[in-house]
């Protein structure tokens, strides 16, 4: 069984159809990519997936549990992890002390304040720190962290709840080409080693071909292509779309 199944889900704002009639499968331990370009429905298709939007119709199931209908809160406990493209970071905190908050929240024990929150969690913070890369950094303000090292930050914030599916927004958004390769050289790395699947946004259509799986395309709220790189490069519906012609990507 696919980790994710999701069928015909459908959701119009107004007479606009952002989503029709869409459907698709995610298995365990791949990074599919998708695609599409502005007004495609992307963000919707995401919203939905975590619950903060409701689909008018269709079914979006976790290892077989109906998702629809659930809070986000629900959603996260399920498995569901998302990062933004909008930094979710405390710049005051420490890289650490950050890793710690999501670690007590995901515990529920913010509230124990009582107790020293310095204690708490520190080993499991360090352990998903070292993951990323990131545990000779453990003890800098966030605020001063290079953009690419708080992308880190946050896909071990991120990790930290062991979703089993994770949702990223153009993770790799206002990065250099070299950072924007290493960030998802690691997404990648996570994929392997702890067989996690993700579903990300991205612009870059190098940084896609190079390193996703797999991607699938929206256009107009349609799901148009799914395929390995070689299929959507040559693909002439996706051509039309990001091109109006037979132009190839190479080419662009
Ligand atoms: N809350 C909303 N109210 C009305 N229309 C909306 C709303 N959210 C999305 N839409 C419309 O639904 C369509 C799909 O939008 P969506 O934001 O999902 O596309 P996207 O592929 O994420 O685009 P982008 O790459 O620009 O972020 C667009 O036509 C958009 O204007």
């Amino acid at each position: 069984m696919s980790l994710l199944t999701i069928n015909n889900i459908n959701k119009a704002f107004g007479g606009v159809k952002a989503i029709n009639n869409v459907s698709f499968e995610l298995p365990r331990g791949q990074l599919l990519a998708l695609l599409g370009p502005n007004g495609a429905g992307k963000s919707t298709c995401f919203n939905m997936l975590n619950g903060q939007l409701k689909p008018d119709s269709g079914s979006i199931k976790l290892e077989g549990v109906e998702l629809v209908g659930r809070h986000p809160r629900q959603i996260w406990n399920e498995g569901v992890g998302r990062t933004f493209q909008i930094s979710a970071t405390f710049g005051s905190l420490t890289v650490l002390e950050n890793l710690q908050m999501v670690l007590l929240s995901r515990d529920k024990k913010l509230f124990r304040l009582w107790t020293p929150a310095a204690s708490y969690y520190k080993e499991e913070a360090l352990v998903l720190l070292d993951q990323v890369g990131m545990a000779d950094q453990a003890d800098r303000a966030c605020s001063v962290l290079a953009y690419g090292d708080v992308k880190r930050v946050e896909l071990a914030m991120a990790l930290a709840h062991d979703p089993k599916l994770l949702l990223m927004d153009e993770p790799t958004a206002g990065m250099a080409p070299k950072e924007r390769n290493q960030l998802v050289m690691l997404v990648k790395k996570m994929v392997i080693d702890r067989n996690l699947s993700v579903l990300f946004t991205e612009h870059s259509m190098d940084v896609v071909f190079e390193h996703a799986d797999r991607m699938i395309v929206f256009a107009r709220g349609e799901l148009i292509a799914d395929g390995g790189a070689e299929d959507i490069r040559n693909d002439p519906k996706v051509r039309e779309v990001y091109f109006g012609s037979g132009k190839s990507f190479e080419a662009a």
